[in-house]
């Protein structure tokens, strides 16, 4: 097995062990049937379909990413919307997981099924604002290199579903939430800005939990190494900075590493250019650490989204070695287009939907 595939096979290991299907069907196992279910974020598709073969006839509705619902059955209700800039369906999205709560009866159990990506996927607005103050300021808030934690603090200001509101128009008697975590801390009011968040005030049963994180995947990415023979450098949540000074920093780390993997997770923040090119965070800080271990010949660093898309791009990530930077890449680093870069370099990582988001996942293997 080359490095490379060491490194994939150790990414892969730890997006499996939170796949939103297994995940799910684990939570479920001693559930009563719920009269509703809903699923809302980039694994919906995957959560829903656990929570179906658990419960086959139960009313089901998916709200998740264009492509992500692909191969559904027929007899769940389906809304793709755009991510990560709102659109026009995603206010739809918002308004059926709104309206679907609001008619359930008093007696009525509900399982509401939530991951990241929820925040662009479905949307009710306040009075006063409208679609084009919605993508202006999803568009603002992704450029300014803001964590997760700040951004969804404003995307609550004006939504009717978000910080508890989806839940505050339940009338019924239960609501079991399970959600899987893309956010530091796995906070429920942060995920999917707090769509299944419970509110302040409710007078129904509820129970929330959360089903799979990047602790878990990164634990598995370990147990994984270990059974390749791989000594675990370092297995830490740190990716939490913006990414220029996370590149100098984990930059020095696995220069001065010994043999063995390093594994991290976490989401870095990105300032991006008025007009960015091809590119998501992974893709930027797998260029940006290629030029950091720029000639080290027995380092290969793997970064990848483990939701399988890495900003508004196809690719999950890169992967690189100290043979991937060249005096070239630098303009593409500065112009944000580091997809089209690793692109030339056959360096992307191509997934494809996971059926889980548990933010980024970091693999970097010194022989
Ligand atoms: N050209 C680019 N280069 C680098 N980063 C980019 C580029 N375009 C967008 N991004 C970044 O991609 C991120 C949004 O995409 P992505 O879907 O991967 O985020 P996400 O955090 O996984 O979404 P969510 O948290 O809603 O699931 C933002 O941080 C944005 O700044
Ligand atoms: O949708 C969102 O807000 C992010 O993915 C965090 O959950």
């Amino acid at each position: 097995m080359t490095p490379q595939d060491q490194a994939r096979a150790i990414w892969q290991a730890g997006v499996d062990a939170v796949g939103g299907y297994a995940a799910t069907e684990l939570a479920l196992r001693d559930s009563a049937r719920p009269d509703r279910i809903l699923a809302v974020g980039k694994a919906a598709a995957a959560m829903a379909r656990a929570a179906m073969d658990r419960f086959p006839g139960t009313p089901c509705l998916v709200v998740t990413k264009d492509g992500h619902g692909d191969g559904l059955p027929e007899d769940i209700e389906l809304i793709e919307a755009a991510h990560p800039v709102p659109d026009a369906r995603s206010l739809a999205g918002g308004r059926a997981l709104c309206q679907a709560i609001e008619t359930m009866s008093k007696d009525s159990s509900l399982l509401l099924l939530v991951s990241g990506g929820a925040s662009s996927l479905a949307e009710d607005l306040v009075d006063g604002h409208d679609l084009d103050d919605l993508t202006a300021l999803n568009t603002r808030l992704l450029a300014e290199g803001l964590d997760i934690t700040a951004m969804n603090a404003e995307r609550r200001k004006i939504s009717h579903v978000k910080g508890g509101n989806l839940l505050a128009g339940f009338k019924g008697a239960h609501v079991d939430v399970l959600a899987i975590s893309d956010v530091p801390g796995d906070d429920l009011m942060v995920i999917g800005s707090g769509i299944g968040a419970l509110p302040d005030h409710h007078d129904f049963q509820a129970q929330a939990r959360i089903i799979a994180s990047n602790a878990h995947a990164r634990a598995s990415a370990a147990n994984k190494a270990a059974e390749l023979g791989l000594d675990i450098v370092a297995n830490s949540e740190a990716l939490h900075q913006d990414l220029p000074t996370l590149a100098t920093q984990v930059g020095a780390q696995l220069r001065n590493m010994p043999r063995g993997v390093l594994i991290l997770g976490g989401e870095p923040t990105v300032v991006l250019p008025e007009n960015p090119g091809q590119g998501g965070r992974n893709q930027a800080l797998a260029l940006a650490l290629a030029k950091e271990i720029d000639g080290e010949a027995e380092l290969t660093v793997l970064v990848g989204g483990t939701d399988g898309t890495d900003g508004p791009t196809d690719a999950a990530g890169g992967i690189v070695d100290g043979t991937t930077w060249t005096i070239a890449a630098e303009s593409f680093l500065t112009a944000a287009d580091s997809g089209s870069f690793l692109a030339q370099k056959n360096a992307l990582l191509m997934t494809g939907p996971t059926g889980t988001n548990v933010m980024d996942l970091l693999v970097a293997i010194r022989t």
